[in-house]
């Protein structure tokens, strides 16, 4: 089993200016193993780039715990910093004056990380030629950046963070100038290092084309993952589909989505389901016997054996003299109720179904140690 190259457990940023507090990050979880590439994606402001400044070494915490490559991010001392930023992940940014120094040659770019490590001349210079090979850029290391078109600099940007070989490659926006055909030889071509150097990636994106191409897509919302959309290995049946993706609108003949749950029973539902509670604000969840029932507070009609002698999940009285209901807030978010959670054999994700007037959510069978597909 791989292991994990970024663990982030209840992570929490809050950004303090003057006597405003922005919650940027809300107790966020997430497990990346070794050689993945995943796509984060979210609306603007839910917390996307401070996490990607946080993992990169660029800001720190505020609680909870954030390891890459088995550093403790709220541990680094400001003498280890530099040392992280420059060894252990590798940046690629959207604008290309943050990714290149344009008055150096892109050789000269590659080396100076190189130098900042330490490496001695001699294997710098053959390193770096064999990294402009590596993204195809063999002939063009005298040439300084603004001569390069956009592409090319994107992949120039890609050597620069490869130079001191760090396990992880953070690339926030990474496509975001470019145009579509460009964009899609980037992307295919990150996939490419990503097999063929074992290089875990995190892209940061707007752009659904990308989470297409990774293995797995994590929905931020509001500072915590709130939906998993994975690549299936091998495309469903089309008599056999559930509907798709609500989050990033890919097929559930190719995409299993899944919402994140935390350990409270806390989850959120995405908009779509979200909106069968708008009215009333209140849902009935009815524990089946393999699966839990969602619905809009009033519709669930309990079988009769059930309304007597069932129980309220969380005060434990009788459903025959008390309606047991759970809140679901403007933002859609649901608390699960334990027995709920019991019979989701939690695993900190369900599988969520819209079915016609309520939703079921079903246990996840599929983690990520069978979804992997190199
Ligand atoms: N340095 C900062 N000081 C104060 N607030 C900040 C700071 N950086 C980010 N924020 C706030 O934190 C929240 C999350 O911002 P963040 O930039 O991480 O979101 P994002 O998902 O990357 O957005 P976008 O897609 O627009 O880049 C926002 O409300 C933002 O205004």
């Amino acid at each position: 089993m791989q292991e994990h190259v970024v663990i982030c457990d209840n992570l929490i940023k809050i950004y303090k200016a003057r006597d405003l507090e922005v919650v940027a990050l809300q107790g966020l979880d997430l497990e990346v193993r070794q050689g993945e590439m995943i796509a984060l994606v979210g609306a603007s402001g839910s917390g996307k780039s401070t996490l990607l400044n946080i993992l990169g070494g660029l800001d720190t915490p505020t609680a909870g715990r954030a390891i890459v490559a088995a550093h403790d991010l709220s541990r680094l001392n400001e003498e280890q910093r530099p040392h992280y930023r420059n060894l252990i992940v590798g940046h690629l940014w959207q604008q290309s004056g943050r990714n290149l120094l344009p008055d150096l040659t892109i050789a000269d770019n590659i080396q100076l990380p190189q130098l900042l490590k330490g490496v001695r001349a001699s294997r710098y210079k053959q390193h770096t030629q064999s990294l402009l090979e590596l993204v195809g850029l063999g002939t063009m290391g005298k040439k300084k950046p603004l001569q390069l078109s956009g592409g090319e600099q994107q992949r120039a940007a890609l050597a620069v963070a490869l130079a001191n070989e760090p396990p992880l490659l953070l690339a926030d926006e990474p496509t975001g100038e470019l145009d579509s055909a460009t964009t899609l030889e980037i992307l295919a071509f990150m996939r490419q290092l990503n097999h063929a150097l074992g290089i875990t990636i995190i892209i940061v994106t707007h752009d659904a084309t990308v989470a297409s191409l990774v293995d797995r897509t994590l929905a931020i919302r509001d500072g915590r993952t709130s939906t998993e959309t994975i690549r299936r290995q091998q495309p469903l049946p089309l008599d056999n589909l559930h509907g798709g993706s609500t989050t990033i609108g890919l097929s559930s003949q190719t995409h299993q989505e899944s919402l994140f749950v935390d350990r409270t029973g806390m989850l959120q539902l995405p908009s779509e389901a979200a909106t069968f509670f708008t009215e009333s604000g209140r849902a009935d969840v009815h524990v089946a016997t393999d699966h839990v029932e969602i619905w809009p507070t009033g519709l669930f009609v309990p079988s009769p054996e059930s309304a007597i002698h069932g129980k309220s999940a969380v005060i434990g009285l009788s459903l025959a003299s008390h309606a047991e209901t759970a809140l679901v807030d403007r933002a859609g978010r649901l608390q699960l109720p334990k027995e709920a959670l019991e019979q989701l054999s939690f695993n900190g994700r369900v599988r969520l179904s819209l079915v016609e007037q309520h939703i079921e959510l079903w246990p996840v069978q599929t983690t990520l140690d069978t979804q992997r597909t190199y």
